[in-house]
């Protein structure tokens, strides 16, 4: 094995090396001086070949060395060139034109006979063509420069190639064309020539030196060391080419040196930054990297030129590991920052993961608290509509209320009937015979004096709307003589406006508000009936057409319509309808006086969006006939017909309600239609209210005082129970009762807001909680009020007193 077997550099790549350190004049001369140097050389070899052919004599005319001008003037007359041309193939330029002497060589250049010249050139142009030689014009003599000249030189190179051809024996044939390298014979040093063609040998040192530079490393080397020598004395050549051989030497044995270290080290780092597959031997013993970054092909083996051997190009291997070692570096580094990101970002996915479970669990938690507060917020509804119905069942379910009518048309300063109204008591004044005056005492849950509006006679009324939409029936009657303001308080004045509004408007208005309250968790269906019992035959007055007869016995309330209301403008039309159908009579003492019960039924159903449970309440709104005495009405026949139907009624809703007061066994409600169609709505846990009307003028005195005992007589029997129920304890014993009731529902306000729900502002909101048995809300009149015969009184569970 040689050593440039064994080693990645060969002694040509150090010396090139070396050349390129120390000659940095050669690697600056730039391309046109190497061109002129070039042509220099290839016009010195022409011209001693020229000087040689022709001899001394012939010559003289022509330097060793000529420069461009000296050439073309010493062959312009073409005598040299023939007769070179004939010596080296006799014949071909039959005749030459010799010129006299010396002197024909002016001082310009100019020949004495241009042509005589011309036809010598022409001749030798002729005849160079027949051999197949690069020819040039003649008229490159005349026009100089540096092509013109070349073009000369090249023939004449061409001749020289042509005549060793043919000096060597003229084997074979010799042609025009091919690549080849300049000849440095100018210089004495000779090409290494590989191709043995003598014109190719010849037409190779056409080739420029740039055009050298891409010829391979030897043509390099080669340019290199004529360059480097090229501008340096004859005499200085040989310690220059020794020292540089020194250098080579040195830059030889670091390099080994180098090597061998690196050979050392080389296992590893190979085994680290060098994949196995990387360098590999092919089939026919070249090795190839398989490499995917370029290696400017430098680290193979040319196996044509070295017998099958190879040998690594060294520093480019060198530098192919170096990159390698980088390569490989830079990916390890990228690598371990991967490796980093990674961990962080799993760091991260893990901690979004803990928050993730933690905002799950909070949302778990938060869901079962939200649970937990709807079921106890059912708990609570449901508890507060008991505690809220307690109350009103403490309060009575029967109360009768006393409103006193102001005195009519402006008269101010009448004497009247009423000598003092405190709370709910109400004294009348009652004039003698004899002059002397008494004064009598009615007792009432409320007395509303003549200025009382129409707001303030609402007030308990409200109370008990929230009871219809939990279930309740309620019941609210206007009793009173004719003309004493029954109409007013449940309708209001002819001229209705938001403050004279009467309790029909009132009522409705807040079931639709406190309805849409609700909503979240009830749905309700609200419908709305009315009625006119007159002369004892229900009427449906919901009718456009006719007024419709019930059936047979005048009872048949389930074909009444029922109209579906969604707002207190629907109910408004409808009561317009019905008051328009409701039969009015004039009379003396009231000429708007109705003759009729009119009764407006309000039906509501209530579904639970959360259970589904459903409840049914309704509210009675009821106009009564006017109680006046049959006399002092002054009618006959059929009025007096009407009035005793009116009376009998009146008479028999009386003993209803003081019946269910005293908690009798029997409740007469088959004595009258009015108290039969009410039946669904008196008694039980329905709530009674009756709001009573009296006149104040002296000559009502006796229907005040007959009103006044009538309902003294409901509204006495529902206190005196209290009393009872109270084993003797007052009144003021069942407000304190109440009082801590409520406190103990306003404790129950103080849960959190969103269990809470809203109530009318009414003072009643504030609650109690009672011992007493919870309230089962009626069942809804579903029921004929023909079909009624059964008392659907509670049954009595404490001795009730009715003769307090
Ligand atoms: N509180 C009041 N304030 C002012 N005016 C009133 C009041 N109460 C009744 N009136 C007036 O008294 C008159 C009779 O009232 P209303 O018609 O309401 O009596 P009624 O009892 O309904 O009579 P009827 O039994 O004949 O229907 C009406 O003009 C009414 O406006």
């Amino acid at each position: 094995m040689t050593t440039e077997e064994a080693l990645p550099f060969s002694v040509a790549s150090v010396l090139e090396e070396v050349l390129q350190q120390n000659g940095t004049r050669s690697r600056v001369i730039d391309l046109a001086s190497r061109k002129a140097e070039e042509a220099a050389l290839r016009r010195y070899e022409a011209a001693m070949w020229l000087r040689k052919t022709v001899g001394v004599v012939g010559g003289k005319d022509l330097p060793a060395q000529p420069s461009e001008e000296e050439f073309r003037l010493a062959l312009r007359s073409g005598i040299v060139l023939c007769n070179v041309l004939n010596k080296i193939h006799p014949g071909a330029v039959p005749k030459v034109v010799e010129g006299p002497s010396d002197s024909v060589i002016i001082p310009d250049g100019a020949a004495l006979s241009a042509f005589q010249y011309f036809e010598n050139v022409r001749n030798f142009l002729v005849a160079v063509e027949e051999l197949g030689l690069p020819t040039f014009e003649a008229s490159d003599f005349e026009q100089g420069g540096k092509s013109a000249t070349a073009r000369i030189i090249n023939c004449v190179l061409a001749l020289k190639s042509y005549s060793e051809w043919k000096q060597s024996g003229g084997h074979g044939s010799w042609k025009f064309g091919a690549n080849g390298k300049p000849s440095s014979a100018g210089t004495g040093k000779p090409f290494m020539r590989k191709n043995s063609e003598p014109f190719m040998n010849s037409f190779s040192r056409t080739l420029s030196v740039g055009d050298l530079s891409e010829a391979g490393s030897s043509g390099n080397l080669n340019s290199l060391v004529r360059a480097f020598l090229s501008d340096r004395k004859q005499e200085e050549i040989p310690s220059v080419v020794e020292s540089m051989l020194n250098k080579v030497m040195e830059e030889f044995e670091r390099r080994l040196a180098s090597q061998n270290e690196q050979m050392k080290a080389a296992p590893t780092d190979v085994a680290v930054s060098v994949p196995d597959n990387s360098l590999t031997r092919s089939s026919s013993g070249d090795v190839v990297m398989e490499d995917e970054f370029p290696t400017n092909g430098k680290m193979e083996v040319n196996t044509a030129e070295c017998d099958d051997q190879y040998y690594y190009h060294g520093e480019e291997s060198k530098t192919q590991l170096l990159k390698r070692q980088m390569l490989v570096e830079l990916q390890q580094r990228n690598i371990l920052e991967l490796k980093q990101t990674l961990h962080i970002t799993k760091e991260g996915v893990q901690l979004l993961q803990i928050k993730y479970q933690e905002e799950f669990n909070n949302f778990g938690k938060h869901l079962h608290s939200l649970a937990s507060a709807a079921s106890g917020y059912q708990r609570v509804l449901e508890e507060n509509r008991k505690l809220y119905n307690q109350v009103q069942d403490l309060k009575g379910n029967i109360r009768v209320y006393c409103r006193v009518r102001p005195f009519l048309n402006g008269q101010p300063n009448l004497v009247t009937t009423v000598d003092s109204i405190e709370e709910g008591n109400i004294v009348i004044t009652i004039p003698s015979k004899y002059g002397k005056e008494s004064r009598r005492l009615f007792s009432f849950n409320k007395v509303f004096g003549p200025a009382a509006t129409q707001a303030a006679v609402f007030q308990d009324t409200q109370a008990l709307i929230r009871s219809v939409l939990d279930g309740f029936n309620v019941c609210i009657f206007a009793y009173g003589q004719t003309g004493s303001g029954k109409t007013f308080t449940m309708t209001g004045p002819n001229e209705l406006t938001e403050e004279s509004l009467g309790v029909n408007y009132r009522a409705l208005s807040d079931l639709f508000v406190l309805a849409n309250q609700r909503k979240d968790t009830m749905s309700y269906d609200i419908s709305v009936q009315m009625l006119e019992i007159y002369n004892e035959q229900v009427r449906d007055l919901l009718v456009t057409d006719e007024i419709r007869n019930s059936s047979q016995n005048g009872i048949n309330v389930p074909e009444a319509n029922l109209v579906p209301v969604s707002s207190t403008s629907d109910v408004i039309n409808l009561m317009n309808l019905g008051h328009k159908n409701r039969a009015v009579s004039s009379t003396a003492m009231n000429d708007r006086s109705s003759r009729s019960h009119s009764c407006l039924t309000v039906h509501v159903q209530g579904r639970n969006l959360t259970s589904g449970g459903i409840l049914r309440g309704s509210m009675h709104l009821v106009d009564l006939a006017g109680s006046e005495r049959v006399d002092k009405s002054e009618v006959t026949g059929d009025r007096l017909k009407e009035a005793q139907h009116i009376n009998k009624s009146l008479a028999a809703l009386g003993d209803v309600i003081a019946s269910l007061a005293q908690k009798s066994t029997h409740v007469p409600y088959r004595n009258s239609k009015l108290t039969q169609l009410l039946q669904d709505s008196l008694g039980g846990q329905a709530k009674t209210l009756m709001f009573v009307h009296i006149s104040p003028e002296p000559d009502a005195l006796g229907e005040t005082l007959s009103t006044l005992k009538f309902a003294e007589r409901v509204a006495t029997v529902e206190l005196g129970a209290a009393r009872v129920n109270k084993d003797g304890s007052d009144v003021k014993e069942l407000k304190d009762q109440i009082a801590s009731l409520k406190a103990a529902l306003a404790r129950k306000d103080g849960e959190p807001e969103h269990l809470q729900f809203a109530r009318p502002s009414t003072p009643d909101r504030l609650k109690m909680k009672s011992g007493s048995s919870s309230p089962s809300p009626s069942n809804s009149s579903s029921q004929s009020v023909g079909d009624v015969s059964s008392n659907r009184r509670q049954p009595m569970e404490e001795v009730v007193n009715t003769q307090v």
